[in-house]
């Protein structure tokens, strides 16, 4: 799925990742896992170009949400590409049954079935950020790329997510600062510092002490 072979990654003079290498097999799911301003994202950035849009649910720290259009005109914008422009101006305007179906039923496991027509203006942070997860979501497809998808959201809630990500992908990797979900939510874990990766393991063979560590080393 990928195959990174001595990859550098740097903004101007500022080198973020210096020489990596590793491999990510279709079917695994992967935790991405490092202090601040290690290169989680600009790593995702990375992955994210080597793929074919139709292959990826992206789903950004930022959000990208449209604040004053609802729930449903932000999640409908996630597979915007696939319909004609004739489609996807009419969906916005009158949003057609079946579309809205299938998104309703994502609000739903996503716990916020009121929201549907609620414009993301005026959602809690961790409503934003499910809105946000739906439109990956919706866009079914076979690889999720998340950049701290459940940073918002609390510790059980958060592990819900993960899991309907990690059921609903066939690959997936996500950055996390939450080393207990990184464990219990994924099958193996990466962890950036100092320009390079200081740890790649079976998520089995880790403790959180181990990862604790990643984030003492400087
Ligand atoms: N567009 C950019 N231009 C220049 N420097 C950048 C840019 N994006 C990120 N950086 C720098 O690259 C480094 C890695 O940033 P990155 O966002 O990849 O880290 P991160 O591990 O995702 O951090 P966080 O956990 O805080 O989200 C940081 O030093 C950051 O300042």
């Amino acid at each position: 799925m990928f195959q990174l072979q001595s990859v550098s990654i740097h903004y101007d003079d500022l080198s973020v990742l210096t020489d990596i290498s590793f491999e990510i097999r279709p079917g695994e799911k992967v935790a991405l896992v490092g202090e601040s301003g290690c290169g989680k994202s600009s790593l995702l950035n990375y992955l994210r170009q080597q793929l074919a849009a139709e292959q990826l649910a992206w789903c950004p720290q930022h959000h990208g949400l449209v604040p004053p259009l609802s729930a449903f005109h932000n999640i409908f914008m996630g597979r915007l590409e696939q319909y004609s422009l004739f489609q996807a101006v009419r969906n916005l305007i009158v949003p057609l049954a079946s579309e809205k179906q299938i998104i309703e039923q994502l609000l739903v496991e996503l716990g916020l079935s009121e929201k549907l027509m609620i414009s993301i203006d005026r959602l809690s942070g961790g409503q934003q950020q499910r809105v946000a997860l739906a439109r990956a979501l919706f866009r079914q497809a076979a690889v999720f790329l998340g950049d701290e998808p459940v940073s918002a959201l609390d510790p059980v809630q958060g592990k819900k997510m993960l899991q309907l990500i990690n059921q609903r992908h066939q690959t997936s990797v996500v950055a996390l600062h939450d080393r207990d979900l990184a464990l219990a939510c994924f099958d193996r874990v990466i962890a950036l510092g100092q320009q390079q990766i200081v740890l790649d393991a079976p998520a089995s063979q880790l403790t959180r002490a181990d990862l604790d560590a990643v984030y003492a080393r400087r």
